[in-house]
């Protein structure tokens, strides 16, 4: 895909070079002049000069021989008293400058100055008879405008790349320091929807890529976004860089994953430049004032809950990409002329997890700013006028044009089949008599600039993963507790569970906590930095168990998460793709469990219709000798639980009444915050819970005490291990017994289900005998034996 022509007046001076050569008045240095100057004192250095601020005239390219109706170009413009320096660049190469030039100073002073053109370089194809007609003063420059450089841009060459390190890369033109990068980060092999999708990427169509979860999709559509990035000009100091490309995503998390990866990826794509760069341009670091160099690609992030001023920073240097969320986005476009017109003038637009950005409550937001990449969107229609973005916008965006050559990439791992069919017939509004899905209504509103945009479905059959092996267990709702910590405790891991709703995770969180299992909550209530706070703890955690609601669902890469756990089923069969999703990743082998109650399997049997199952997942097999001990444990924390909530309801209650009466400037009858167990006046409701309070401390070393106990399987003797009907010896001795669960299997969840399909298991520990093991299911029915 070629580069649009510049819209401004002026053609570059590059460009003019290429087509044919500069019309300028340069003078040949007579040999006197040079002995002259060899004799003479050494010049003063000439000023320099702007590219953009000098006097450019325009020629009529019509009356050039050989340049019938412009010659291909669509300007031609010359330059009088000009001249130019040669400054060399140490690496072989040089660079123009514009300087005064000497003539000026010739009508001034007597002083002659030699030319400093070089000989061979600079053609002289001046007409000799105007030389020194139409002189410039400069006189109207101010001293700023002529001290600064005017570099070309620059171009950094591609570095050289061995082929034989990425064989399967061969003749993609992947920028060689990403192929760089990809072998120092072992992405040595293409991932399938990289393969299909880079390439016709890179050649400049729009794709919409469809790729089960953990496939790679991000690099997917970043590789030709950072190669093209890659091949323009460095960037300048303190030249506020215009916006390449947009990635939206619909969640914080995700967008500041994004972020991460790409700058991972350029951080071993440019580590070598890094190194070398000290000759370069310096910037003014604005937050610690030490100088800094540009960075060769500036990637930004915009996402609500975190600092919108330190965002308006970022945005004020000015980014190469852009990762945001739509709602905080479009509050910054509001005020920021430069970044709408960034947005409106795009090179790529990128829509990440399409499918649940249209469910994040932030659809109009996502509306508007595709709106604004639209070639046929007019800001000055009138139909704009009373919304604030588009209105205090409107002169900014009437002077951009959107870019005929943006590309746009649409990615997800669900997507429906019917929009997939309307975007390869280009049908995209939809059909006669059938309501348009929101989806369908964004797809329609996406201004893709391929007649056909490149449709990639590699989405496998019901939509999960071939690594991911799913099990579920049945039990009433109260017991969902005791079989998730079951879990948790007989299957160490990072693990993921995922709740219907946030008081889900309230509660669950501190009676997790009481039970010392390294629980995090992340949910959209909590303040942004904790969100990500709790994800870096989990990332950091082994054993951590993330409990989260569907923020959590789409498209965050945590690394080895071992198991997804869906406490609550959801309520679609793509959150339930997505959700079990975060594990099993690149290929990786992974684990969903479902927790199932009566009440759920309606809501089962429509999930597994959607995903065009005629049966559940087979039951988890579980151990029930263990369960009477960790009955009690999740009682006794369940207790504390309750005194707890009950002692911070009652202060709750109390300093609300404080504050109540002093804002209301009246007095407090005191036995109403009397807490005294002796006062009879004091309120019955909270006499109760103060007694429930100071058993506080009682129950806590109680369960401390139980938590220090072995759990031990039926039929082990923990203190005679040779003993008992299971002997746990050799286990013991061999270091291959369970942590925490004595006589407990030791497969893990993955490996048991691959056992239970029948396939020979891959043991990671060794493997038990199955005899050893014995299956119970407390409540809901069945016993089972392995
Ligand atoms: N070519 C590759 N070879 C090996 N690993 C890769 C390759 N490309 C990407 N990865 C890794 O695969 C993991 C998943 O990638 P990514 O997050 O892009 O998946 P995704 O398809 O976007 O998943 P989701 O649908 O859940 O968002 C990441 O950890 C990434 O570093």
């Amino acid at each position: 895909m070629t580069e649009p022509a510049p819209k401004s007046r002026k053609l570059r001076l590059a460009d003019v070079r290429k087509a044919g050569g500069l019309k300028r008045k340069v003078k040949k240095p007579a040999a006197k002049a040079t002995e002259e100057a060899e004799a003479a004192p050494a010049p003063a250095p000439r000023r320099r000069i702007k590219r953009d601020d000098l006097p450019w005239k325009k020629v009529n390219t019509s009356i050039l021989p050989g340049m019938d109706a412009g010659g291909g170009m669509m300007m031609l413009e010359e330059l009088d008293g000009v001249a130019i320096e040669w400054e060399e660049d140490g690496r072989g190469g040089r660079t123009a400058r514009f300087v005064e030039s000497n003539k000026k100073a010739k009508g001034k002073a007597a002083a002659p100055e030699p030319e400093a053109e070089d000989e061979e370089d600079e053609e002289d194809v001046a007409d000799e008879e105007d030389e020194d007609a139409d002189f410039p003063t400069f006189s109207g420059f101010a001293a700023s405008d002529l001290d600064d450089e005017d570099d070309e841009p620059v171009v950094p060459a591609e570095p050289e790349f061995n082929d034989a390190l990425l064989p399967a890369w061969e003749g993609v033109p992947i920028h060689t320091a990403l192929k760089r990068a990809m072998v120092a980060l072992d992405f040595s092999k293409p991932t399938e929807i990289q393969r299909r999708a880079v390439p016709d990427g890179l050649a400049g169509r729009d794709v919409v890529g469809v790729a089960e979860t953990g496939s790679g999709k991000t690099l997917a559509y970043s590789l030709p976004i950072l190669s093209y990035l890659l091949r323009q000009p460095a960037p300048r100091a303190g030249v506020r860089r215009p916006l390449s490309a947009l990635v939206l995503c619909p969640t914080r998390e995700l967008a500041i994953q994004v972020n991460d990866h790409l700058s991972k990826v350029l951080s071993y794509a440019l580590a070598e430049d890094e190194d070398d760069g000290e000759d370069d341009d310096d910037e003014e670091d604005d937050e610690a004032g030490k100088s800094k160099k540009p960075p060769r690609i500036s990637i930004g992030t915009v996402v609500g809950g975190l600092s919108a001023h330190k965002q308006k920073r970022i945005l004020a240097r000015g980014c190469d990409v852009l990762v945001a969320t739509p709602g905080r986005l479009w509050d910054l476009l509001k005020t920021d002329d430069a970044l709408a017109a960034g947005v409106r003038a795009l090179r790529f637009l990128v829509i990440d997890e399409a499918d649940r950005m249209i469910e994040t409550g932030h659809f109009a937001e996502l509306e508007s700013i595709v709106k604004l990449t639209q070639r046929n969107f007019t800001p000055d229609s009138g139909e704009y006028d009373d919304d604030p973005t588009f209105a205090n916008t409107a002169t900014v965006l009437e002077d951009t044009d959107a870019r005929e050559d943006m590309q746009t990439f649409v990615f997800s791992a669900t997507l429906s089949k019917d929009l997939q069919q309307n975007l390869k017939k280009r049908r995209r509004s939809k059909p006669k008599g059938k309501k348009a899905s929101a989806l369908e209504d964004l797809v329609e509103k996406l201004d893709f600039r391929d007649e056909s945009p490149l449709v990639i479905d590699l989405s496998p059959e019901g939509g999960l993963v071939k690594t991911l092996r799913e099990s579920m267990i049945e039990c009433v709702v109260s017991d969902k507790d005791l079989y998730l910590y079951y879990f948790l405790l007989r299957y160490p891991g990072r693990s993921l569970v995922f709740t219907g709703s946030i008081d889900g995770i309230r509660r669950l969180i501190p009676l997790f906590e009481q039970l010392q299992v390294p629980v995090y909550p992340l949910h959209s209530q909590l303040q942004q930095k904790q969100r990500l706070k709790n994800l870096d703890r989990f990332k950091s955690a082994p054993n951590g168990v993330l409990i989260a609601t569907d923020v959590a669902a789409r498209g965050l890469d945590i690394p080895h998460v071992d198991h997804v756990v869906h406490f609550n089923l959801p309520r679609t069969a793509d959150a339930y793709v997505h959700r079990s999703g975060r594990t099993a990743r690149a290929q990786n082998p992974g684990f969903a469990l479902q927790l199932v109650s009566p009440e759920d399997k309606a809501v089962q049997r429509a999930l597994l219709r959607s995903l065009d199952r005629d049966a559940p997942p087979p039951e988890l097999a579980i151990e029930g000798g263990f369960m009477p001990k960790l009955k009690e444990r999740i009682a006794l924390a369940r207790e504390i639980e309750k005194a707890q909530h009950a002692v911070k309801k009652d202060n709750h209650d109390k300093n609300w009444l404080k504050e109540a009466a002093e804002a209301m400037d009246i007095d407090i009858d005191p036995e109403l915050l009397s807490d005294a167990e002796d006062d009879p006046d004091a309120p019955v409701a909270r006499k109760g819970r103060n007694k429930k309070a100071e058993k506080v401390p009682a129950l806590k070393a109680k369960l401390a005490n139980l938590l220090a106990q072995p759990l031990v399987a039926r039929g082990v003797s923990a203190r005679y291990p040779t003993a008992g009907s299971r002997v746990i010896v050799d286990d013991v001795l061999n270091n291959t017994a369970h942590g925490t669960m004595l006589g407990a299997g030791t497969l893990s969840a993955y490996d048991q289900m691959e056992g239970a399909k029948g396939k020979a298991p891959k043991p990671k520990r060794k493997a038990e005998p199955a005899k050893k093991q014995e299956g119970h299911r407390e409540r809901g029915g069945k016993r089972q034996r392995k």
